[in-house]
């Protein structure tokens, strides 16, 4: 991995579908280059799971009572980012099966796009961004864009490594999700497009750092 060059208040965006690898290959992406990354999915997981505990019908107005009553802090850390609710630490719960079925749904809110949004562009470059949507509406300036994507197989194989679940029904789940999130997770014109499932998680991460390397070298 090369060593951190000294880059400019740098944005580097990282979209895809569900278990393409984004958060893996951004975390290693930000290390290698010193700076935070920002994982704007898990924003959208912490409203989704507010709601289910304020026994929410998960309607934007419901969604967004829970949010601004228990005002909700993203810590973009580069070994991997935490949500706060005050003093909670809602990471470890933002995975569960219960906000994977509800995150969709709360995602296309208007309101809550706004709200996970705002809360990104408060953060000072150079930082990476990853979710769907980083290169085409959060951060379209952004120089350095990236678009990962890999067959719902490859994708179901690599999360069966992580939840002892049947690898048929998370490639099912992740095939429904994506059709879910399709509004939001179009390619950026001008992102790079990288297919991972031929491609090991340092074999991306390397890819991208050399990129990023050239586009700060101009
Ligand atoms: N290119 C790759 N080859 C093999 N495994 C990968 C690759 N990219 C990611 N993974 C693994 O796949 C799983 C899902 O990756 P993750 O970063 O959580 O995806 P996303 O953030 O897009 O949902 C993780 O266990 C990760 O380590
Ligand atoms: N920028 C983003 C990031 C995530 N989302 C939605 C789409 C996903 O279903 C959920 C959760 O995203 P997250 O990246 O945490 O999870 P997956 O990679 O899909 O497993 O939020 C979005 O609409 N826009």
């Amino acid at each position: 991995m090369p060593a951190s060059p000294s880059l400019p208040p740098l944005i580097v965006t990282i979209d895809g579908v569900a278990a393409s690898g984004k958060s893996s290959v951004s975390s290693g992406v930000a290390r290698a280059l010193g700076v935070p990354y920002l994982s704007s999915g898990l924003l959208y997981r912490a409203a989704t799971l507010l709601g289910l505990e304020a026994g929410a019908d998960l309607s934007e107005a419901a969604v967004l009572e829970a949010l601004h009553t228990h005002p909700v802090r993203l810590e973009p850390l580069a070994q991997g980012n935490r949500v706060w609710q005050g003093e909670r630490d809602l990471t470890a719960d933002l995975h569960s099966t219960a906000v994977d079925h509800g995150v969709s749904v709360v995602a296309v809110l208007p309101g809550v796009r706004e709200w996970v949004n705002a809360q990104l562009r408060e953060v000072a470059p150079p930082f990476v961004a990853e979710g769907r949507d980083m290169g085409t509406a959060v951060f379209p300036q952004a120089p350095a864009k990236f678009y990962l994507t890999a067959s719902p197989r490859v994708r179901a194989g690599r999360r069966a490594q992580e939840r002892p679940e049947d690898v048929d029904a998370i490639e099912a789940a992740l095939i429904r999700r994506d059709e879910l999130d399709r509004v939001q997770s179009a390619p950026a014109p001008d992102a790079v497009v990288i297919d991972t499932g031929p491609l090991d998680l340092a074999g991306v991460i390397g890819a991208i750092l050399e990129r990023v390397v050239a586009v700060d070298q101009g």
